[in-house]
């Protein structure tokens, strides 16, 4: 099992902000106001402490002889990049911290995104470090130009890195580092980096638990996530029966402190299990080496259809079952293929609920499941529902993507015969709670805030 400490206690005034600036910027900042539970430890005594301990490499963060116990609100920010298999996300974060003895709020946050993800530009870094750069560009309107220097910027990338070569990812990590010294901002060591499978679980596991009011208070009911991206899926819970510690192999486990708690959690990131890269597996396509002019046919498209089809710099051709058979049925079983005995499946997960984003709740709006703004709670069975009236309608679906059929099955299949949910099992599609997004960005940037000794 690993054991992830994240971050330390911090230090009374190496968080205190003489500076008191009202947040500015695009009209996405969102205005909601967390009550929180970041307990931040501004005691006098801290303050003290801090003084006597003042060569720390984040000194700079904020100014040395600022005592909390004088400090007046203050806003500060944390810059979070998601270099996703798909696109670049940039989310800027505001925290307020009203006076030294509450605890900080989370303000808001600004949220931008280009298509697509760095890894598309494997043999081009300078070009994929200039999409950085333009959102990062987004950050020097919205964060007060005196905060600059104290304001954090971290990249982390996810699959779409994890699956190229080392030598190209850390170029690619190499030219955005150089992008985010050339910025104003505040660069700690290790800003530029891969993140871990199992950490993405469990941040998102703590943004969404941390929106939904679940980490504070004594009576905490956590809810399991369920992410699925373009080249990895994960999924985390905190078990509630011995029994599934014991049936669990261990490198499915991780414990890690935040909030003053230590939480035991389950987690695994299912790299090449993503909705897109399990297009190219279903396609037969995902050995990169074996694409050639090669045309990948599918009884989950379009009879008619071929096409091309650009995912992580490489060009893939496809298209319908011309001859043979177009369908649910034929689907499942195809996409059964990629799934069937790959996923550890947990007893426990099979009578619980589940909250559901990214992919899982893309999918659900093209196919008018849930509304785009609001979300919903839907059951396994819906999109199994929707896989067959789409797959056995192809022809009506035209218009949306062709891959509307493959990707509602690998969901059915993925949720069904992967995760091992029932039918009934009921997921809540969510994208934002209190207008933040719900993305890993938010557990991360906590993490950052407490290894700078910002938070605790
Ligand atoms: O912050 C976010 N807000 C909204 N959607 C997001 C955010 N981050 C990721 N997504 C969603 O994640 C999916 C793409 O996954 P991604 O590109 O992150 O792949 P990966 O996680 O396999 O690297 C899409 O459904 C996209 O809408
Ligand atoms: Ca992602």
């Amino acid at each position: 099992m690993e054991h992830f400490l994240l971050g330390r206690r911090a230090t009374g005034a190496l968080i205190a902000d003489p500076y008191s600036a009202a947040p500015r910027g695009p009209s996405r900042m969102a205005a909601s106001r967390l009550p929180i539970l970041l307990a931040v430890a501004f005691s006098s005594l801290s303050c003290i402490l801090s003084h006597s301990n003042r060569e720390m490499w984040f000194q700079d963060l904020f100014p040395p002889n600022t005592c909390p116990i004088n400090a007046k609100a203050n806003t500060f920010y944390g810059i979070m990049f998601d270099a996703g298999s798909t696109g670049t996300r940039i989310h800027i974060y505001t925290f307020v911290q009203k006076s030294p003895e509450k605890l900080i709020e989370l303000e808001g946050e600004i949220f931008e995104s280009v298509k697509p993800g760095l890894s598309a530009y494997a043999d081009q870094p300078e070009k994929g470090a200039e999409t950085v750069k333009r959102l990062l560009d987004m950050a020097i309107d919205a964060v007060p130009r005196h905060l600059w220097k104290k304001t954090p910027v971290v990249l982390k990338a996810t699959a779409g890195l994890r699956l190229l070569s080392e030598e190209k990812a850390q170029a690619l990590l190499l030219e955005v580092r150089e992008v985010f010294e050339e910025s104003p901002f505040l660069v700690p060591e290790d800003s530029v980096s891969i993140l871990d499978g199992s950490y993405e679980g469990i941040l998102a596991w703590i943004t969404v638990n941390f929106l939904t009011g679940q980490l504070s208070g004594q009576n905490q009911h956590t809810v399991g996530t369920l992410d699925l991206g373009g080249a990895s899926t994960q999924i985390t819970f905190l078990p509630r029966f011995e029994e599934t510690l014991k049936q669990t192999p261990g490198d499915f486990l991780t414990s890690f402190e935040m909030f003053n708690s230590t939480y035991k959690l389950y987690t695994h990131s299912y790299l090449g299990f993503g909705l897109k890269a399990a297009r190219l597996a279903t396609l037969g396509a995902l050995d990169m080496e074996a694409v050639g002019g090669q045309m990948f046919r599918s009884s989950c498209l379009p009879k008619q259809l071929e096409a091309e089809w650009h995912f992580g710099g490489v060009k893939y051709q496809y298209g319908g079952n011309k001859q043979g058979e177009t369908g649910f049925k034929p689907c499942y079983l195809e996409v059964l293929k990629v799934i069937k005995g790959k996923l550890h499946q947990p007893d426990e997960i099979r009578g619980s609920s589940f909250y559901a984003f990214s992919y899982y709740y893309d999918r659900a709006v093209d196919t008018n499941l849930i509304d785009y703004e609001e979300g919903g709670v839907l059951e396994v069975r819906d999109f199994e529902r929707k896989a067959k009236e789409v797959c056995d309608n192809m022809e009506r679906y035209n218009s949306a993507s062709p891959f509307l059929c493959m990707d509602l099955t690998y969901i059915t299949a993925l949720l069904k015969e992967g995760f091992g949910f029932r039918d009934s099992t009921l997921l809540q599609l969510t994208k934002k709670v209190n207008n933040i997004e719900t993305s890993w960005t938010l557990g991360a940037t906590f993490h950052l805030l407490q290894s700078l000794g910002i938070t605790y």
